[in-house]
């Protein structure tokens, strides 16, 4: 069995019994403190900008599932308390892998392998038969690149569980050097990330960098079956330049803004963590003027990125889809992929110090996927149905499409 297979399944093992400890928890974790949902853009930016000390604290169990449960405390990025810890782990990532060199020196060159794999897998399925399941097909593409993004490009040739333990556990020590872990501001003496912790950022990477991926890409299809205009433009815009073998960088995006603005246009109406939470002690909630919770715990605030996305304040005929509005001259011109202090307008990534530091990955990423499916295939809706269905639903903490999306799709020229 390929490690690929491995992680996949060892993926599907963990995400199985968080749903069965999510089951079993939502009763009492979660559901015992309603939240406090806000959906005005301008609160938002007030609370996670004004009040930036009160409101940077991600909740240490954002689903109520306590996932060591019965073992060492362990925490990733996401769920560690704001302070030294979480910085540091979270300026390990941000400058050793996510930085806009690493990504184009790490990113690009598996993205190849990737782009062209998922090629050849759609055109061998339009062969079979016309109409395909999109979702499947992109998941193994984004989860083959990050996989080796991850653990290194000969991932798919290791078949036991040894090497895949190695170049997990290689992955921080030699990709990323042994970790400086706290600061000086921290009491601790700085030390090596422990093996267990080790593992929770690896999931955490895994994680995070598959699902919402996946994600939008399916979203961004469907909107492009639904609409051949949008699609058409996009063509166009694929095939006048260079942008050859889905090869796409920071840079290279930024001669593609029509592509750009499909994705961002998507990110706006289906952000797919629909929730940025945000636990505000007593001091915090005080000091934003908010009712103090009662002595000892926390209030819980969830900003709706799907309702700020979508507010008629700030955006006109907001529930359509219209990427022109990112383009010169619209509404959202130069509008950034994560919010500044003086204005929101929408939130896909976050906002504020706990925003998402994979953000421009993402985009080189989902760029690379959505330009090569739409520069090789032409898409449409299956015959034997009309439209295609956009309703949601949420899949453990993602926003998916309840319906995947099936097309029929078309090579454009004749594979060889
Ligand atoms: C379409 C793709 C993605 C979307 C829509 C997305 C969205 C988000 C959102 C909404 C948050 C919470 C932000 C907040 O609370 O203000 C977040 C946090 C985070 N994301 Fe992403 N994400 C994506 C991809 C990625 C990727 C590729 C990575 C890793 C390489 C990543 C790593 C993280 C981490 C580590 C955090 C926690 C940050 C912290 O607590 O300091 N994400 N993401």
């Amino acid at each position: 069995m390929e490690v690929t297979q491995l992680l996949a399944i060892g993926l599907a093992a963990v995400l199985v019994s968080i749903v069965a400890i999510y089951w079993r928890l939502r009763n009492t974790t979660w559901a015992a403190r309603p939240p406090i949902i806000v959906g005005d853009p301008d609160v938002t930016r007030r609370l996670i900008f004004d009040h930036a000390d009160a409101f940077s604290n991600h909740p240490l169990f954002p689903l109520g599932i306590d996932l060591d449960a019965g073992h060492r405390k362990t925490t990733s990025i996401t769920s560690a308390p704001y302070g030294p810890f979480w910085r540091a782990i979270r300026r390990n990532l941000t400058v050793n892998i996510l930085h806009p060199s690493r990504v184009a020196e790490l990113l690009v060159p598996l993205q190849r392998n990737a782009v062209d794999a998922l090629v050849a897998d759609v055109s061998s399925a339009a062969a079979r038969d016309t109409v395909i399941g999109v979702r499947d097909a992109v998941y193994a593409a984004v989860f083959a690149t990050v996989a080796r993004l991850c653990f290194g490009e000969d991932v798919g040739d290791h078949h036991d569980v040894r090497s895949m333990q190695k170049l997990l556990h290689d992955f921080f020590h030699d990709e990323v050097g042994p970790f400086d872990l706290l600061t000086s501001s921290s009491n601790e003496a700085p030390r090596e990330l422990r093996d267990d912790e080790i593992v929770k950022l690896v999931w955490e990477f895994l994680g995070a960098s598959t699902e919402a991926v996946v994600a939008i890409i399916e979203w961004t299809m469907a909107h492009l079956v639904a609409k051949p205009e949008v699609q058409e433009k996009l063509y166009l815009e694929l095939t006048a330049g260079d942008h050859q073998n889905g090869q796409l960088s920071d840079e290279r995006l930024r001669d593609t803004p029509y592509l750009s603005a499909v994705v961002l246009e998507t990110l706006r109406l289906h952000p797919p963590l629909p929730m940025l939470i945000r636990d505000v002690g007593p001091d915090g909630a005080a000091a934003a003027g908010i009712p103090t919770p009662p002595n000892g715990t926390v209030a819980r605030f969830m900003f709706n990125a799907e309702v700020i996305g979508r507010d008629p304040k700030v955006w006109s005929d907001p529930e359509e889809f219209r990427p022109e509005r990112f383009i010169a001259g619209g509404e959202a011109e130069n509008l950034s992929l994560v919010p500044g202090p003086k204005e929101i307008k929408m939130v896909p990534f976050g906002a504020g110090r706990r925003h998402c530091p994979g953000a421009g990955l993402s985009m080189v990423h989902i760029g690379a996927i959505v330009a090569a499916l739409v520069r090789e295939f032409e898409w449409a809706p299956p015959e034997d149905k009309g439209g295609v269905d956009l309703t949601d639903s949420t899949a453990l903490f993602v926003k998916v499409m309840a319906s995947p999306l099936k097309a029929r799709v078309t090579p454009r020229v004749s594979q060889s």
